[in-house]
């Protein structure tokens, strides 16, 4: 069957570790059509606009899409065409992997923990304002409606990877009534899940925890401030941001990026370490059902990193992007 697949370069090093992922899959063998769509501050300069209409469009007739990152300025400037993006594909659920892999030199082994982040709401919902000159509020969302469905999304990916436990991340002793209510519904799904342990932890101490004992953790679930921090802090305990994926999932949508941003310091120089796009694009293909070249990629990227000869610079190596693509694609 050939698949009718988007992609989004995005900006930075995007276009880079797009071309690296597409070049990567087509070797795989699979069958895919692939159409481009413009997103970020490359869009914005083009078209006038950050997220064209046009680009939603595609996204949504596409059987799923493979983004690459997209620039937001800090303070000034349009608002994150990735918050958007999942806001308006109703993209709820952030699923993101962090596990140990051998080869990459880092501070911790047997890691294997999953972060699911609330997509669409918390203190991204966008809803910011001025009360007074010197005083900005953001307005912090948390519904019973977004909660439970992330809650049922985390228990149901907990299940499907026959996982053990799912922990619900929250501040609720301080923000009583929004994490309160996170973790009422987190615990109202867990009832629905009696093969699933269920427990809570509070989101500090669990950073902490996490750099003390990650291996303590499986399925973790949060809302979204949190999650985007504890996604990177994974990412950290597993070898850093070149190497772990990252999709955006909704019902019957999907959008496959990594966890890593645009990395303006190696953009353009053709060093960047392509590994993150090319899991985000397994994790794209088992979403499609795609499990054979799914598991070639994925066996072929580790066995370049184990051998450790075409590393990129963020793990210690020389090799540049092009060398790892072609070490990737010699395994295949
Ligand atoms: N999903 C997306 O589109 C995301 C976009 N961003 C955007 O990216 C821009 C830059 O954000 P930063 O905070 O600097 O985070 P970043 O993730 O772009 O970079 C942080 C550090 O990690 C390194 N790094 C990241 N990806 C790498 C890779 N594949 N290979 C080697 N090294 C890599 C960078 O060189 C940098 O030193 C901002 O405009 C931000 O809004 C940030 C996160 C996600
Ligand atoms: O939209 C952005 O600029 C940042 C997004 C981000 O940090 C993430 O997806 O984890
Ligand atoms: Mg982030």
């Amino acid at each position: 069957m050939t698949r009718q697949l988007a992609m989004i370069p995005g900006d930075g090093i995007g276009p880079e570790v797009v071309a690296a992922a597409i070049e990567i899959i087509e070797a795989s063998g699979v069958k895919a059509t692939w159409t481009e769509l413009h997103a970020g501050r490359a869009a914005h300069e083009k078209f006038g606009d950050p997220l064209p209409e046009a680009t939603l469009e595609g996204v949504r007739a596409a059987d799923a899409t493979l983004k690459g990152p997209t620039a937001t300025a800090k303070g000034i400037g349009f608002r994150s065409v990735n918050v958007a993006l999942r806001q308006k594909l109703v993209l709820y659920a952030n699923y993101r992997p962090a596990k140990t892999m051998p080869g990459i030199l880092s501070r911790y082994e047997d890691v294997d923990l999953i972060v699911v982040r609330e997509n669409t709401e918390g203190l991204y919902s966008g809803l910011e304002h001025e009360v007074v000159d010197g005083v900005v509020e953001s307005l912090r969302i948390i519904s019973r409606k977004a909660s439970e469905r992330i809650a049922r999304f985390a228990f149901e990916t907990a299940r499907k990877q026959k996982r053990k436990r799912v922990t619900c991340v929250h501040k609720a002793n301080i923000l009583k009534l929004s994490d309160g209510l996170f973790l009422e519904c987190c615990g109202r799904v867990a009832k629905e899940f009696p093969d699933i342990e269920f427990n809570d932890s509070i989101v500090d101490a669990t950073a902490m925890q996490m750099v003390r004992n990650p291996q303590e953790y499986d399925v973790l679930v949060m809302e979204n401030l949190f999650g985007d921090i504890l996604s990177d802090l994974s990412s950290g305990l597993v070898g850093g941001l070149g190497v772990t994926p990252s999709a955006n999932i909704g019902d019957g949508i999907a959008v496959f990026e990594a966890v890593h941003g645009t990395a303006p310091d190696i953009a353009g120089k053709g060093i960047a370490n392509p590994t993150a796009l090319v899991l985000s694009g397994v994790l794209m293909l088992r979403y499609l059902g795609e499990e054979g070249p799914a598991d070639a990629i994925e066996q072929a990227v580790r066995s370049v990193i184990l051998a450790g000869e075409t590393l990129t610079g963020d793990l210690g190596g020389k090799a540049d992007t092009a060398q790892f693509v072609a070490a990737v694609i010699g395994q295949l």
